[in-house]
C-alpha cells in the first residue's frame, strides 16, 4: 500500500490504472479505523481492481463546539490495518493539501441535510457533501462505499449524486456491531465504563421498535414516545433525536402502514453523541429479544 498525501501526486498514480481500464473503489473515512470500516474495505476490495481509502479529518463537517481537535487519530495503527485489508492506495491529505484556502465553491444539500442530525449539527451535511464531491472529483472512482451506520449522510450522498449525476455507484453497507449490539464507531473510545455500558440500551431501542411494530403498533407519535420512555430507562442516555421517517426521504410520515419506515437515534451519553438507525419493515419484522 502507498500512502499519498497530494491531490496532484494521487491523480498521477491513479491514471495509469484508469487508462488500463481498472475500476477504482474509494472508502472515505475519517481514519482511526475499527471493524466497520474494514468491511467497507472487504466490500470494495471484492468489487474493485483497485482499492483507495481516503483518511481526512474534514473541519469544514465540524461544528465550532465539536470534537474537531481531540477527534481520535492514529495513522500507524490505521496503515497497519488498511494493509491487512489489502487497500492500494491510502490518501491521508492534510488540511491545507485538501483545503489550500478558504472554500469559496461548497455543495449542499439543504433540505435532507438539515433534518434528523443535521438539525442539532447545522451545517455539517454541507461540509460532508463538500469533501465527499472533492475526493470523487480527485479519485474518480467507479464505486465509493458508506456505512448504512450514517444513514442520513448515506441517503444524502445518494441524493446528491443523483441530482449533479456524479459518475459513481454508491453502496451502503450494513452497520458493524460489538457483542452487545453497539454499532462499532471511532467515537465510541469517548465513552467511560459507565457510558459505554449504559450505550447497549441504543441497539435494544432498535429491538424494542420492531417488538412493538410487529405487535401492530401504527400510531408514528405513540411509537416515538414508547421509544423515548424506553431510552429514558438508562439515566445516562440524553436523546437528542428520536424519529419515525420514510427511509428514502427521510420525511415525516403519518402513520406506520404497509411501508417500511426507519427508525433513526442520535443519543448522547455524556458529551459523546451516538448514531443508530433501523430500517423496520411492517410486514417482515425482525428483531431479537430484548434483554
Ligand atoms: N459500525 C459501522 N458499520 C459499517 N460502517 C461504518 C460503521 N461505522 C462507521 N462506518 C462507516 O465508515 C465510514 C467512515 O466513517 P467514520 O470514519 O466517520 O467512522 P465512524 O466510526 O462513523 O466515526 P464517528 O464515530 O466519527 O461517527 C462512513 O461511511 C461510516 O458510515
Ligand atoms: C464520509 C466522510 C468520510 C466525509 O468526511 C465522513 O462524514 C465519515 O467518516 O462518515
Ligand atoms: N461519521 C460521520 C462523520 C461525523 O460525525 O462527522
Amino acid at each position: 500500500m502507498e500512502t499519498i498525501t497530494t491531490i496532484a501526486e494521487l491523480r498521477a498514480r491513479l491514471a495509469p490504472h484508469r487508462l488500463a481500464g481498472k475500476s477504482i473503489g474509494l472508502v472515505p473515512t475519517m481514519g482511526y479505523l475499527h471493524v466497520g470500516h474494514m468491511e467497507l474495505v472487504a466490500r470494495a476490495r471484492a468489487s474493485s481492481d483497485i482499492v483507495v481509502v481516503s483518511l481526512f479529518v474534514n473541519p469544514l463537517q465540524f461544528g465550532a463546539n465539536e470534537d474537531l481537535a481531540k477527534y481520535p487519530r492514529n495513522l500507524e495503527r490505521d496503515e497497519a490495518m488498511l494493509v491487512e485489508g489489502g487497500v492500494d492506495f491510502l490518501f491521508a491529505p492534510g488540511v491545507k493539501d485538501m483545503y489550500p484556502r478558504p472554500m469559496e465553491a461548497v455543495v449542499d444539500v439543504p433540505t435532507l441535510g438539515s433534518e434528523l442530525e443535521g438539525s442539532v449539527r447545522p451545517g455539517h451535511f454541507a461540509g460532508v457533501a463538500t469533501v465527499v464531491t472533492k475526493l470523487f472529483n480527485i479519485i474518480q472512482p467507479d464505486r465509493a462505499f458508506f456505512g448504512e451506520k450514517d444513514f442520513q449522510q448515506l441517503q444524502l450522498i445518494r441524493r446528491m449524486v443523483a441530482d449533479l449525476a456524479q459518475p459513481v455507484e454508491v453502496i451502503g453497507v450494513p452497520t458493524v456491531r460489538e457483542a452487545d449490539g453497539l454499532a462499532c464507531s471511532s467515537r465510541n473510545v469517548y465513552l467511560t465504563p459507565e457510558e459505554r455500558a449504559a450505550a447497549a440500551i441504543v441497539p435494544k431501542a432498535l429491538d424494542e421498535a420492531s417488538r412493538l411494530v410487529a405487535e401492530g403498533v401504527t400510531d408514528v407519535g405513540a411509537l416515538e414516545l414508547a421509544i423515548s420512555e424506553f431510552i429514558d430507562t438508562e439515566p445516562l442516555a440524553k436523546p437528542e433525536v428520536i424519529a419515525i421517517r420514510d427511509p428514502e426521504t427521510l420525511r415525516i410520515v403519518s402513520e406506520i402502514g404497509e411501508k417500511p419506515v426507519l427508525l433513526l437515534l442520535f443519543i448522547r451519553f455524556g458529551s459523546t453523541k451516538l448514531l443508530d438507525n433501523r430500517v423496520i419493515d411492517p410486514k417482515n419484522v425482525k428483531f431479537a429479544k430484548v434483554a
